[in-house]
């Protein structure tokens, strides 16, 4: 018997196309739906039923928390029935890491939930929709993905959500984990499996899904992109703003401007969790200046910056009413574990 599988598309290149076989850039996503996708993979049918659900029809540039919300509740739901083996979510690959890694720390499952793109719109020559989308099935339907976190699937290249990176504009290999590494691939229609991630997800974290309740959008945490001449004037907006936390992408170790410094003191004397992370694209953010450890700011380890921010958000809503210091342990402890 063929297993069941949930299906939840999002949009992004997967089902965009565009106005000939050679465009590859500039496409739009208005013509294409995940039906047409579906049509274009016939071998599908041979390894599992497809539920499937469109949960928004959009470029991944302009994802929200609150197709987020939408998202984690429906794959809750349709993973808690027992004939569902797993769940595969088409996305753009714009944001799809930031999306892999919320589901990663709220999902409640040992069941796969995989996450695929395409890199060229469906209408392209050698379009690499059809065939990633094949192996997303494959790798969700399969018994021994079960318990290794949600996981991303692009260019027979299996990553953990959480290490996953988009790492080239338009390549079709821009998936990496920089230090960790792919943790399986797919060869031919088999799966061989190298490593597992280690650090904790879905069934091991703090962020239960009931935290979602009533919320429509996670709590306001803004980037900073640190650069020659920073003064400091997002870091002051972005508090101007209402940001209950910043992350810092910072140069090197997650280094500070010394015209920023201030900013982001005051920022954190005002309650704001700093995060500092760095824009080298790989390795840890450790501790820094005694300063910087003194003012609260907790480094990101080997999180990007929009992941750290996702992690911010969920430490905020989980915690954001406890007193301070309860709040700045809990959060620091997951930036280590999770
Ligand atoms: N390759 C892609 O999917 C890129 C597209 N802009 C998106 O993220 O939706």
């Amino acid at each position: 018997m063929k297993p069941n599988v949930a299906l939840f598309a999002t949009g992004g290149t997967i089902v965009s196309s565009g106005e000939s076989a050679t465009q590859m850039t500039g496409y739009s996503i208005k013509d294409f739906r995940v039906d047409d996708l579906l049509k274009a993979v016939p071998a599908l049918d041979e390894v599992a039923n497809l539920d499937v659900t469109q949960v928004a029809n959009i470029d991944s540039s302009s994802m929200t928390s609150r197709v987020w919300m939408d998202l984690a509740r429906a794959i809750e739901a349709a993973l808690s029935r027992d004939d569902t083996a797993g769940a595969v979510v088409t996305h753009g690959t714009d944001t799809l890491e930031e999306t892999a890694y919320f589901l990663n720390l709220v999902l409640k499952t040992e069941k796969p939930v995989v996450l695929v793109g395409a890199m060229r719109p469906a209408t392209a020559l050698s379009a690499d929709g059809p065939l990633n989308l094949l192996n997303a099935v494959r790798v969700a339907c399969d018994p021994s993905a079960r318990g290794r976190g949600v996981l991303v699937v692009l260019n027979d290249t299996v990553l953990a959500a959480r290490e996953a990176t988009k790492s080239h504009p338009t390549n079709v290999a821009t998936f990496r984990g920089p230090d960790a590494g792919m943790l399986g691939m797919v060869a031919g229609a088999r799966i061989e499996w190298l490593s597992r991630s280690a650090k904790r997800h879905t069934v091991d974290t703090a962020f239960g899904m009931s935290i979602l309740d009533g919320v429509d959008r996670l709590p306001r945490v803004d980037i900073v992109y640190s650069h020659v001449d920073d003064d400091g004037l997002f870091v002051k907006a972005a508090v101007a703003a209402g940001a209950r936390g910043i992350v810092h992408a910072g140069t090197g170790n997650g280094s500070i401007h010394s015209d920023t410094e201030p900013a982001l003191f005051e920022a954190a004397l005002k309650g704001v969790l700093v995060v500092r992370a760095s824009r080298t694209g790989s390795g840890a953010t450790v501790e820094g200046l005694d300063a910087w450890q003194r003012a609260g700011f907790i480094p990101s380890g080997t999180l990007n910056p929009q992941k750290a921010r996702v992690l911010l958000q969920l430490a905020l809503l989980a915690w954001g009413n406890l007193p301070a210091e309860e709040r700045q342990k809990k959060t620091e402890e997951a930036f280590r574990i999770y």
